[in-house]
């Protein structure tokens, strides 16, 4: 099992939602974040304000997924979130040692 953490432009979340409904994701979890990559310094559009500062707003995805499910999930992500544009957001994978499904205790695959 993987861990799929990906940081994207806000208003780029529907559809990714939307776009990860098609390949079968069982859950996910999403939360607001601000951050910078390498465009650090410099002014980044979001809803109609410029932030010269350095951490703009992002909406951060975690999936747990099967090994065989990445590739997919990875450039389903990557499709819906592009605009080509600075600050588009990063994708980056990691491994996963263990799941447990609190209500059933079932561990591994079976919790995902
Ligand atoms: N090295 C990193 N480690 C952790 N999070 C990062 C890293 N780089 C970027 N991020 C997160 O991803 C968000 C989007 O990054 P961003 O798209 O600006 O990256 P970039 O590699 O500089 O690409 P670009 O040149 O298109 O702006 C950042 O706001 C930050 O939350």
């Amino acid at each position: 099992m993987k861990l799929i953490n990906a940081v994207v432009k806000p208003h780029k979340w529907e559809d990714v939602r939307a776009a990860l409904e098609t390949v079968g994701v069982s859950g996910m979890t999403v939360s607001e974040v601000s951050g910078y990559g390498r465009q650090k310094g410099h002014t980044e559009v979001y809803r109609g304000a410029e932030y010269d500062i350095a951490m703009v707003p992002k909406v951060r995805i975690e999936i747990v997924a099967d090994d065989a499910d990445v590739d997919d999930i990875v450039a389903t992500i990557a499709r819906a979130a592009h605009t080509g544009k600075v600050g588009d957001g990063k994708i980056w994978v990691t491994p996963v040692e263990s799941v447990v499904r609190v209500r059933t205790g079932d561990t591994g695959s079976a919790a995902v």
